[in-house]
């Protein structure tokens, strides 16, 4: 079972998300400058406590989703500390305190909150209160949550919990309390973080001058990293600046959050993980920053065949990156010991080289201001398996996860492929299609509500859904078309027979008609079994006996073209010795939902009393 199975991500397209999300009660603040450099950095944002009272308690009259976040909110209330959003949505969170220094109306915040949510003091922006939406996580945490993951979650919040009480000091006291308004929603299991100078330009040339990068010990930059910014909600491209004794202002740049562990991420369908709650359990590498100048300078080294090495070292160095727990901020702590030890053995087996950069590297590094020491690199990701490399017609390449391509029938052997490493396809549609083609399918695996794209798009998107064999995108541009024909029919038997007879390939399997004609080259059991034994007849028993896996289940709604009529069923010969077994029909039931509406229309209709051709047929979708 997932690890964070209830606390998963925000995630698919956050845009999206954000814009369903309803947030509650949306305050208007106005926005007070507050200089960092002399107030401290790291400090929360500011707001008087009626400001603060308003936020939580107006929402009263507010819809459920909205009182919920009242309630989660109200925690926080007595500790007068809470998440914030722009009420617009944002992907940077607030950390937010009472103070009743700050005019009412108003938000006080610092030169950095300003930059990562983009706004300019003086102004007046809508907040809300931020509530982690947890049905957000991937389709496999969709499910209700059983007692046992009730009770992991208690044992996970009680931990936590504990490990909060130990990591806490005087200073992050107030984290904690805005972490419980939140219920503990997502918690981080990594973090990147890219670091420069706070004020390059001038350090380095400062730096030219003196020929080097500031040494920065990328132990000591973690544990300042995690003291100031534990229990906060951290987004990608969030900036926070961080402060060594003795050293300049550092900049850092979240460039990826993981609220998933890599294993975890393998099996999850649609994770975009954009923010988490940094917690004493979350990962942190470090890397540095290259300018814009060093990365055209490495583009071009890499081009010259003679200077590889060189190149190599410099993207090493790119690369170097510190593993280090938050909770191993306090340097006496057992897990850092304990990791100091397992680093070294790892070290000794690998002989990995750290500390002293090459040459090269130095260089590089030197250029973005600072040089990373006792840095550790984050472990190779192992080749992924279960996607599928999708080329599309102009050049760009998707990994895309086998599961969520299932529906595309024309990629059914690309799907299946079980080898060692992943299957490549080229698809005859565009990047931008294709791209839209994933987002539905994405909201589809996740049942999600179906994005809704313009009408100029949908020819293409008709199209690459024919290409890919993905006949619900194809019913599904008809429909937002409105020219959705009676998609799914009723036919007696006759029909099918003459359809068979003209070159089609229409299976009857318990009474539903599937159409498999075009698929055939892609059926795992071979073009030639279907055509040779299940045309005219009902296919039940074959299927039951060939499918051992019930896999096959799953590609049924995208054959089905609707109903035999029931009066027929009865003239219908069985294909194969003996009738599907009642467990093999009551799975298949299982899994054939998708026929109810169908099979509710026909039941109201009024009876046939004859085997006319084609009299049956009627539209009924
Ligand atoms: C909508 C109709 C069908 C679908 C979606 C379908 C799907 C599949 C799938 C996914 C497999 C891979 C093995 C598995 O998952 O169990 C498979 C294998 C196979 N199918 Fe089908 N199938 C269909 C109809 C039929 C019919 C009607 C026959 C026979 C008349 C048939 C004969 C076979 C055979 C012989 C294999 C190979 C079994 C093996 O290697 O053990 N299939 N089919």
């Amino acid at each position: 079972m997932p690890k964070h199975k209830k606390n998963g991500p925000l995630s698919l397209q956050g845009a999206v998300k954000k814009q369903l999300f309803k947030s509650g009660v949306e305050l208007p603040l106005k926005v007070l400058h507050r200089d960092s450099a002399a107030a401290g950095r790291g400090l929360p944002a500011y707001l008087h406590p009626s400001s603060l009272q308003q936020l939580l308690h107006d929402g009263a009259a507010a819809e459920p989703q909205a009182q919920e976040q009242q309630s989660s909110g109200s925690s926080a209330a007595g500790s007068s500390a809470l998440f914030l959003q722009l009420a617009s949505g944002s992907d940077c969170v607030l950390h937010a305190r009472a103070c009743a220094d700050v005019a009412p109306g108003s938000i006080q915040l610092d030169e950095v909150q300003q930059a990562n949510l983009r706004l300019c003091a003086g102004e007046v922006y809508k907040f809300s209160v931020f509530q982690h939406d947890s049905s957000a996580a991937g389709a496999d945490d969709a499910a209700a949550s059983s007692e046992e993951e009730d009770q992991q979650q208690q044992q996970q919040q009680q931990q936590a919990e504990q490990s909060m009480q130990e990591a806490a000091d005087d200073s992050n006291e107030d984290m904690e309390d805005a972490a419980a308004a939140v219920d503990m929603p997502f918690e981080l299991t990594d973090l990147d973080c890219e670091v420069r100078l706070l004020h390059a330009q001038q350090q380095q040339q400062q730096q030219q001058q003196q020929q080097q990068a500031v040494q920065v010990d990328a132990v000591a930059l973690t544990r300042a990293f995690c003291k100031q910014c534990c229990w906060r909600v951290l987004a990608v491209n969030e900036y926070v600046v961080a402060e060594i004794p003795g050293l300049p202002p550092l900049l850092l740049r979240i460039t990826a959050a993981n609220t998933l562990t890599a294993e975890e991420q393998q099996e999850a369908l649609g994770y975009h993980c954009f923010r988490g709650l940094l917690t004493p359990d979350t990962t942190v590498y470090m890397t540095t920053a290259l300018s814009q100048q060093q990365q055209q300078q490495q583009q071009q080294q890499q081009q010259q065949p003679g200077d590889v090495a060189d190149s190599a070292a410099v993207t090493a160095t790119q690369q170097q990156l510190l593993q280090l727990s938050v909770a191993d901020a306090n340097p006496n702590s057992a897990a850092l010991q304990q990791q100091q030890q397992q680093q070294q053995q790892h070290d000794a087996a690998a002989h990995v080289t750290k500390v002293t950069p090459p040459v090269q590297s130095r260089v590089a590094a030197a250029a973005a201001g600072v040089q990373l020491l006792n840095a550790v690199s984050r472990a190779a990701a192992p080749p992924a398996t279960n996607v599928v490399h999708v080329y599309t017609n102009d050049g760009e390449w998707f990994p895309v996860k086998k599961k969520l391509l299932r529906p595309c029938i024309a990629l059914t052997k690309a799907v299946r492929d079980s080898g060692d490493s992943a299957p490549t396809v080229h698809v005859d549609v565009d990047t931008l299609t294709f791209d839209r083609l994933l987002i539905f399918l994405e909201a589809q695996a996740l049942q999600r509500q179906l994005p809704g794209f313009a009408i100029h798009y949908l020819d293409d998107l008709q199209r690459a859904g024919e290409q890919l064999g993905l006949r619900s995108l194809q019913e599904y541009c008809a429909h937002l078309k409105g020219t959705r024909q009676a998609a799914l029919g009723v036919y007696s038997f006759a029909d099918v027979q003459r359809a068979n007879a003209s070159g089609k390939v229409w299976l009857l399997l318990d009474g539903m008609v599937l159409d498999v004609g075009r698929w055939l080259p892609e059926h795992p059991g071979g073009a030639a079994i279907i055509p040779a034994q299940s045309l005219n007849c009902d296919c039940s028993r074959f299927f039951e006996m060939y499918h051992a896996s019930r896999e096959s289940f799953l590609y049924i709604a995208e054959f089905y073209i609707g109903e035999l009529v029931p009066e027929d069923l009865p003239h219908v010969p069985l294909g194969g010795k003996q009738p599907p077994s009642s467990d093999f029909l009551m799975q298949l039931r299982e899994y054939t939902a998708f026929r109810q509406p169908m099979l509710a229309q026909l039941a109201q209709r009024a009876p046939v009393t004859h085997l006319g051709a084609g009299k049956a047929r009627s539209a009924a979708a």
